[in-house]
């Protein structure tokens, strides 16, 4: 078996924890509030942003030019996706350049930032892609399994995990032409090194399932703050 197959078949339990997540069941039902998706709006935007350094570090890192053009190709489909997404105005409030670069990274999106980012200094595509690719994965499969639910059809539950861009699928999607790379590099890298490039890819989808629950339960450090100051148990992490 391949070290993309082992990444795949272990992160099974976590695909299956993120489709029960109460978030993404409250896509399918409908049943999420304002805040809670304004929550996860601000958080994930601030997230794909970050992800254009571990980008950007990927195109360092390569080990060819079809790899390094590869990730520049995807760094420039992550900064459409990202215009685009800019330039939808939600109901309540404003989300432009400005605010956003002001908006707070609250403690699991900085989790999750931090171990993509820590990756990067190692310099090398099969520890940093992992960390990058598991979230690409998980959206993905979160997205086939949303096309075999019942799901409500109004905005903004209807476009959400919806699988709209073909870029990402297929034999030469995106996902696996990234599986393939991390194959590739698995053939030179020592076990060791192969399996801490898995243990990022699985922290990635345990991060996954964590960043539906810091927006369902709407987690940031102020709250963390006020339960910590009160002398009370924390806050259901
Ligand atoms: C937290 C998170 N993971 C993965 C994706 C997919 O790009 C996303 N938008 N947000």
């Amino acid at each position: 078996m391949s070290l993309s197959e082992e990444m795949i078949q272990e992160a099974q339990p976590y695909l299956i924890a993120n489709e029960k997540h109460p978030f993404v069941q409250g896509i399918i039902k409908g049943q999420l509030t304002p805040a809670q998706l304004q929550y996860y709006d601000r958080q994930d935007i601030a997230f794909e942003y970050n992800e254009v350094a571990v980008i950007t570090a990927l195109v360092n890192a390569s080990t060819s030019t079809e790899q390094a053009l590869l990730f520049q190709k995807r760094l420039t489909l992550q900064l459409s996706m990202l215009k685009d997404w800019l330039k939808r105005e939600p109901a309540d409030g404003p989300h432009d350049w400005e605010s956003l670069k002001q908006a707070p990274i609250q403690p699991i999106n900085q989790l999750y930032r931090q171990h993509m980012v820590a990756t990067i200094p190692t310099h090398s595509v099969l520890q940093i892609l992992p960390s990058f690719a598991a979230g690409e994965w998980m959206y993905i499969e979160l997205g086939k399994f949303m096309e075999t639910q019942t799901r409500v059809e109004t905005e903004p539950f209807r476009s959400f995990l919806t699988l709209s861009n073909q870029d990402f699928l297929g034999p030469r999607g995106y996902i696996q032409q990234f599986f393939d790379i991390i194959d590739h590099e698995a053939q030179t890298a020592s076990t060791q090194e192969q399996q801490r490039a898995k243990a990022t890819f699985l922290k990635s989808c345990l991060l996954e399932w964590y960043f539906w629950d810091a927006a369902y339960k709407q987690i940031t450090w102020e709250n963390w703050q006020t339960m910590a100051l009160k002398g009370q148990a924390g806050l259901g992490l």
